[in-house]
């Protein structure tokens, strides 16, 4: 990887357009003329459909450039602050803040009083693109996403387009903005597209590995006490036979006894490489004293938050193709356009699954209640368990309800994975921090399927299959349709 990092150079997108490298008190409008281009480690040479004009290796380079550098707001009524605490909100980084569970956890923490910067490079957006798929539901720019939400709260958000593999940037960001806390959602998140091809999977444990080193090491450099909530799954346990504890299982061994980290047995290139950026973080923890909360989060599902439905260009992403599309996710849409379910071979995997509505709620719990210094603490973070086979049966039942004939089919399994198993993980320590957990009977009914019916229109069916097998990945970079 090293060449290709190294290879950088700048290009001017229009005449007299330089790289910012400090903020600046501009409105949005600056923005797009702010972008310097380096050649990267990104994948685009082999996402280029074959007999087109390839692409060249470029990324939009890091722009410290804060959209809306105002004055700090005073906190609101219902700021989440016992009277020990400081008065001034705290002030917390977003990194990955315009995706699936960081636009909706942004918003949440700016109603809630803190004050909050996005920090991302919208490579999601471009994940899209190369791949040929779209959100369910229409997503507005993280510009005017922005903008709609200072409008109906008058709360601003900053923004900070950049690349966190890029030290320089993230130094800058982290110096400007002089985070309380960072919570890390900046990582490429599917399993699936970690499969694709040898660049892919390079790509995924470069950005994923390499970006929360960086995280670490400007904690270290500039803020020294500043809390890393950080983004982990609960697919670093794998399938175990025993119960899955949380982070942490006490061992007797030859008559003697320790506590130590959980064995970690994923099964991706994705999901390994959170098992790397645990055992970084668990090092830096212990050398420098960095305080640190691991979320081993589940699968997430739903759309809306409290914040995101409050105007549609607020509207959070909904995928449902076969690389981004999450199980239950995946099952409503499929349900709405009358495709058949499509349960991965036996249909008895089971996992952790949690509502995006608790998704915000633990991440501010775990901000709330800072780790100590030197601390790695791991929530596990879901509130239910379901095998696959039951997620269609829900799915199918809801379904009735509505009038729907919902059927289900079994798809030879694209993964490895063990599809009957024992499964039993613990997950008591956000309920302690007083998680009040959406569960899926309920929301299902209410809100889900009702909200995929509605935006049915917008479903391309050829997005639906899967299209990756972890078998078959091998060097060649691939084409492909999601
Ligand atoms: O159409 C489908 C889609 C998935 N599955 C099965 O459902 C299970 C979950 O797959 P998924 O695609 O919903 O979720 P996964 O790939 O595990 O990844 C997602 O959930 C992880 C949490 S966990 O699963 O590791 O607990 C997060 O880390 C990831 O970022 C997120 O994309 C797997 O056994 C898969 O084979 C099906 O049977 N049919």
């Amino acid at each position: 990887m090293a060449h290709l990092l190294s290879t950088s150079y700048s290009i001017k997108l229009s005449s007299g357009c330089k790289r910012y490298s400090k903020p600046l008190n501009q409105g949005l409008e600056a923005f797009p003329t702010s972008f310097t281009l380096q050649a990267s480690k990104y994948p685009f040479r082999s996402l280029v459909s074959q007999g087109q004009k390839p692409l060249r290796n470029y990324t939009v380079r890091a722009t410290t450039l804060p959209i809306s550098k105002e004055a700090p707001l005073q906190p609101s009524s219902d700021t989440h602050q016992t009277s020990n605490e400081p008065s001034k909100p705290q002030r917390v980084m977003v990194i990955g803040g315009d995706g699936y569970c960081g636009w909706a956890t942004a918003l949440h923490l700016s109603k809630r009083g803190y004050e909050v910067a996005i920090v991302d490079s919208l490579i999601r957006r471009l994940f899209d693109h190369q791949l040929g798929v779209d959100s369910l539901t229409p997503i507005s720019s993280i510009q005017n996403r922005l903008h709609r939400w200072k409008s109906l709260t008058g709360k601003s958000i900053e923004l900070y387009i950049g690349d966190i593999c890029d030290f320089e940037f993230l130094s800058e960001t982290f110096q400007s903005f002089e985070p309380d806390t960072v919570v890390h959602f900046g990582e490429q998140r599917s399993a699936p597209y970690s499969m694709i091809d040898r660049s892919r999977a390079v790509f995924t444990q470069n950005n994923n590995v390499i970006g929360t080193l960086n995280v670490l090491f400007a904690i270290k450099e500039f803020r020294e006490q500043c809390h890393l909530v950080k983004l982990g799954t609960m697919g670093e346990y794998g399938t175990p036979n025993i119960d899955i504890e949380e982070g942490y299982i006490t061992i007797t061994h030859n008559g003697r006894t320790d506590t130590l980290p959980y064995p970690k047995q994923a099964s991706s290139f994705y999901h390994l490489s959170k098992v790397h950026d645990s055992n970084n973080i668990a090092f830096t923890c212990k050398a420098w004293g960095i305080r640190a909360t691991d979320l081993n989060q589940g699968v997430v599902y739903g759309v809306r938050t409290d914040e995101t439905e409050m105007h549609e260009e607020l509207c959070n992403r909904f995928d449902y193709d076969g690389v981004f599309g999450t199980a239950l996710n995946r099952f409503c849409v499929q349900a709405a356009v009358g495709h058949p379910l499509t349960v991965y071979g036996k249909g008895g995997q089971t996992r952790g699954y949690l509502d995006i509505r608790d998704t915000v709620q633990c991440v501010e719990l775990a901000i709330a209640n800072p780790a100590q210094p030197g601390e790695l603490r791991v929530f596990n973070q879901f509130t239910e368990q379901f095998s696959v086979n039951e997620l269609a049966t829900l799915v199918t039942k809801a379904g009735e309800k509505l009038g729907i004939n919902v059927q289900t089919i079994s798809v030879p399994n694209p993964r490895v994975e063990e599809e009957e198993h024992y499964y039993n993980a613990k997950h008591t320590k956000l309920v302690e921090l007083g998680l009040e957990p959406h569960l899926l009977s309920d929301s299902l009914q209410d809100s889900l399927l009702n909200f995929t019916i509605k935006y049915k229109d917008r479903v391309d069916t050829k997005q639906i299959m899967p299209s990756v097998s972890w078998r078959k990945i091998g060097v060649k970079p691939r084409t492909i349709r999601a």
